[in-house]
Order: structure tokens, then sequence, then C-alpha cells
């Protein structure tokens, strides 16, 4: 199984003082589902933000796709970025475009055929129960229903990896269920997956799932880790050196 990104040693800083991210290493390998769990301000959008490329790191190594990511040229970023599907913590939706364009946008950037498009949507605003909302502008949105529409943009193109900010934070338990199974579905068909959550429930919810725990910049285990039978399906530190 490829490596499809690994940080050795990355710290990041804004600005001057301390350190927001410190000596974090770890490999996260193709195809697997990954939960980034740690205390609010423990960096974890922070992290999330250097594997979406849209921050540099201050020191360290990121490979990303095989490549160094750190001195990559700005003009490749672009083409890196649309392999990535990125859920944004505040979602980021355009607010000019109604929920389906929003949904339609990675296929449009991709070039792929109007009717197609139109499939791929309708499917996926069936998915996330917001059929009759399609023409619907952001703004015209509950914050649950602009979280779905930043999912279904997110996954609609079948990201090889897939960068997931709180996203089951704005909806109910059973809606949170769906969306689970909407990014496990995602995974299935071979999207490596990285979820930051408060929700430990979530963890517990996806057997295999590998867990990566934040603790004032640094990453460290899970405390407490998974309890049997939980551990046996969902507990592994991919940490480098471990
Ligand atoms: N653009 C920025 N400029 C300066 N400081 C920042 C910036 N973004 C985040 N920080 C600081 O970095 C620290 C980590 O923030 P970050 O948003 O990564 O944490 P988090 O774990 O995602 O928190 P939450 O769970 O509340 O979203 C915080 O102290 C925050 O104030």
């Amino acid at each position: 199984m490829a490596n499809i990104v690994q940080f050795e040693n990355v710290g990041l800083r804004y600005g001057v003082g301390e350190e927001t991210l410190c000596d974090v290493s770890f490999t996260l390998r193709s195809g697997q589902f990954y939960f980034l769990t740690g205390a609010s301000g423990a960096g974890k959008t922070s992290l999330l933000r250097l594997l979406y490329l849209s921050q540099r790191p201050s020191r360290g190594i990121i490979r990303l796709f095989g490549e160094d990511a750190v001195i990559l040229p700005r003009g490749r970023l672009p083409g890196f970025r649309r392999r990535i599907g990125v859920v944004f913590q505040d979602f980021r939706l355009i607010p000019h475009l109604s929920a389906a364009d929003n949904i339609a946008l990675p296929l449009r950037v991709a070039g792929m055929a109007e009717s197609e498009i139109a499939r791929a949507v309708r499917e996926m605003l069936n998915w996330i129960g917001l059929a009759e909302r399609a023409g619907a502008r952001p703004a015209t949105l509950s914050g649950g229903e602009q979280q779905r529409v930043a999912i279904a943009r997110a996954v609609i193109a079948r990201p090889e990896l897939l960068v997931a900010d709180e996203p089951t934070g704005n909806v109910d338990p059973a809606m949170a269920e769906r969306l689970l199974h909407l990014f496990q579905s995602l995974h299935r068909l071979g999207t490596t997956v990285v979820m930051a959550t408060h929700d430990w429930h979530l963890i517990e919810r996806v057997p295999g799932a590998h867990h990566l725990h934040l603790e004032h910049g640094r990453l460290v285990d899970p405390d407490p880790p998974m309890p049997p039978p939980a551990e046996a399906r969902a507990s592994t530190i991919v940490r480098s050196g471990l």
C-alpha cells in the first residue's frame, strides 16, 4: 500500500511566538480512513491546511502524492488541489451560486459533460436530502444544510484524498450517521479520508479506521485509547517510527 502523505518533523508557526504545530511526523497510507482528534485549539485545522496545501510549514518535510509539497511551484498547486476534496469548517460555498451549482463545481472544472454533471448532482442532492433545495443560494440554507452541500461538493469528483474539518459539526445525529456512510462509500472506492472530529462515537463506527490525536500541537497517543472491542476495529496509530 503506497504512502499518500508523509510528514517529517513538521513545524508551523503563525507569525512570532510558539509553534502551533511542533515536530509532527506521520504517514497516511493510500485508501485508509483516518480520524484526527484534539481539543479546541490543538491544531487540527492547521494540520489539515498543510494537508490541502493552503499553508506551507515553517519547517520539516511534507510529501504528498509522492512529491515534495513544500517546494512545489505555485503553478502546480491547482493540479494537486484537484486531487484533494476539502470540507472546510466554515463551508466556503460560493454565495451567488445555487446549491446544485456549488456541488457541480469540481465536475465543471474537470470538464465533464453537462448531462453527466446534472445526473451526478441530482444523485448527490438526493443522498444529502436536499433535492428540494437544488436552486437555493447558500445564504437561504441552514448551517447544517450548507455543511451538507459543502460535503457533496468535496466528494462528487471522487478525490484521491478527502480532508474534512468537523464535517458533522452542524447536523443532527441521524444526518451525521448518513454523512459518515457517504464518507465510507467514498473510502470503499479507494479515497483516503482524513476527518477532524470531536465526536469519538464516529470513530468507533468505522471499522479499521486509524486515529491521530493532537495535544498542544503535538501528535500523541489517543487518551483514552479505544477500549475493546473497538480497539480491535479502530485504533492503530501510524506515527512514523511506531
Ligand atoms: N491564521 C492564523 N493566524 C494565527 N494564529 C492562528 C491561525 N489559525 C490558527 N491559529 C492559532 O493556532 C492554534 C490552533 O488553531 P487550529 O484552528 O488549528 O485548532 P483546532 O484544533 O482546529 O481548533 P478547533 O477545534 O477549535 O477548530 C490556535 O491557537 C489558533 O488561535
